[in-house]
């Protein structure tokens, strides 16, 4: 099941620089393994904004979920999901 979701970072102004880019990595890692495993096929950042779309693509809702919630930036996003469904004229 493709996804397309939306997610925009918020990271508090409080949040110590070493902190925030801490998380940061984690952040990256944890992207660049599912983008690895297929899961996360696309990743486009937004000109301009701190925010990306993304496509995933996942067995389920819950298994979209569950991706989501463990992304370490997750506290700091605002996240909307869209389900994708086969276009009646796409060629693919
Ligand atoms: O930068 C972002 O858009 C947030 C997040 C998504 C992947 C990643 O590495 O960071």
């Amino acid at each position: 099941m493709l996804y397309l979701v939306h997610m925009t970072v918020s990271i508090p102004d409080n949040l110590p620089t070493a902190e925030a880019d801490r998380i940061k990595a984690e952040e990256k890692a944890y992207s660049q393994n599912l983008q690895k495993s297929g899961k996360w096929p696309h990743l486009w950042r937004v000109v301009g904004e701190y925010a990306n779309y993304s496509v995933f693509d996942v067995e389920s809702n819950d298994e979209l979920h569950d991706l989501l919630s463990k992304l370490p930036l997750f506290k700091f996003m605002k996240i909307s999901v869209t389900p994708l469904a086969k276009h009646p004229s796409s060629i693919r």
